[in-house]
């Protein structure tokens, strides 16, 4: 039986994937075999000696220590793009509601006072408060160009906008999924001189706390608007805050509030909805319970952001070891040799290494005894091992 804790609420789909017969799964778990979580913050936590693997269902992993999970031989995975159309609709209602002033005038409706004929009479006067601006022939600028990126400036053309991008590590994938009219920005200073909006895309790291600061937010089109659905932390919110009371800016619309912002006028916060729809959560919590799913049972590494990727078929009439190790030289000698000293036969064997990890995967004719699986633990270096029928 394995046994799953869940850290949030994770969508029933997902957990459906995990048989009742083999899996347990529940918040108050001991001595778990894995973690699934969406954004509680695991800093502080003790994690479990027992724990194999850290299932992320969402994109963004700052709230897990993954170089100490990968310390501990853990791997830990995310969902890449399940959640990218959820976030592309909220930053589009985003620009809306910041061009249209619509929270504002909403605001102002929902305020008045008196019969339908005074209301009438007092929408007409009000009116002209709320005048917005349209969409077509302003620029957008985002930040990252990854799973929410790519579809955030496709949407932003099919509106008529013009599209600048920024992201020195862009995938052939998304590069070949991006609609033809994105320029290329060949950095964020450049493409912030060149935007009304800007949209940020990145994941929250050292590289990118305070991506967008005072300097930054200065360089914008006067009039603009700065949008972050990414992380706290990652927009300087004095900085846009400042801009929008001096009249450089007029809207700063984000996920994250803050006592700063969450009350300004001209600020439209929201409580980290950008993946809140039936649809992501659904997708995020599918596709991380079959990959800890496929890792517990057979080993297999798929969109891991610590592990390298690895899917070997299991071999027929074996049992597999798998090997969590440092990388670095004559491991997977000692443990082929230590398999043959055994009179192991090998059928299959995998080996992949990523940073300072390696990741071994053998299948052995036959069952592996467990004082063997014990000699491999005990090789310098060996972080984990486990043996799999
Ligand atoms: N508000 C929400 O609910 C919500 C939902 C999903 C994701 N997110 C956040 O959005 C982030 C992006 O999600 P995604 O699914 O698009 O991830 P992704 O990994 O597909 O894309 C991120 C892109 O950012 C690029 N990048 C990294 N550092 C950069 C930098 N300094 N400058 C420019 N580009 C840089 C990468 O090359 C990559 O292409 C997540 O890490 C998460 O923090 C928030
Ligand atoms: O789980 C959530 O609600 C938020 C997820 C989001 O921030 C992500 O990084 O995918």
């Amino acid at each position: 039986m394995y046994k799953i804790q869940t850290l949030n609420n994770i969508s029933a789909k997902g957990l459906d994937r995990l048989p009742r017969d083999s899996y347990e799964t529940g918040t108050e778990i001991s001595a778990p075999d894995a973690i699934l979580l969406r954004s509680y913050k695991m800093h502080d936590m003790q994690v479990p000696d027992s724990v194999l693997a850290v299932g992320r269902a969402g994109a963004g992993v700052n709230n897990i220590p993954v170089d100490a999970m990968s310390d501990q031989g853990i791997p830990v995975f995310n969902t890449p793009g399940a959640n990218a159309n959820a976030v592309k609709e909220l930053v589009l209602a985003g620009m809306f509601l910041a061009a249209r002033n619509i929270c504002q005038a909403w605001d102002y409706t929902r305020n008045l006072d008196g019969d339908d004929a005074s209301l009438s009479k007092e929408v007409e006067a009000g009116k002209k408060h709320y005048r917005g601006f349209e969409l077509p022939g302003r620029t957008l600028g985002v930040i990252g160009l990854g799973a929410i990126g790519v579809k955030v400036a496709n949407a932003a053309r099919a509106l008529g906008m013009n599209v600048v991008g920024f992201d020195p590590g862009i995938t052939v994938s998304s590069a070949w999924a991006l609609e033809a009219g994105v320029r290329q920005a060949h950095s964020v200073d450049e493409l912030v001189g060149r935007s009304d909006f800007i949209t940020i895309h990145v994941p929250y790291n050292e590289h990118t706390a305070n991506l967008i600061n005072a300097d930054r937010v200065a360089m914008l089109h006067k009039g603009g608007a700065v949008l972050n659905f990414s992380r706290a932390g990652i927009v300087d919110d004095q900085a846009v805050v400042d801009a929008i009371d001096s009249g450089h800016l007029t809207a700063y619309i984000n996920d994250f509030p803050t006592n700063l912002t969450k009350n300004h006028p001209k600020c439209i916060t929201l409580p980290h909805l950008g993946a809140s729809t039936t649809e992501a959560e659904d997708n995020c919590a599918i596709m991380v319970a079959d990959q800890v799913r496929d890792y517990l049972e057979n080993g297999n590494i798929h969109n891991s952001v610590n592990f390298p990727e690895v899917n070997m078929p299991r071999a027929e009439n074996c049992e597999r070891m798998t090997v969590v190790n440092a990388n670095v030289p004559n491991m997977l000698g000692q443990i082929s040799t230590t398999l043959a000293d055994a009179g192991l036969n090998i059928d299959d064997m995998y080996n992949k290494s990523r940073g300072d990890l390696a990741y071994t995967v053998v299948d052995v004719a036959g069952s592996i005894p467990r004082e063997v699986a014990e000699v491999v633990r005990g090789i310098k270096g060996v972080l984990k091992v486990r043996v799999l029928d």
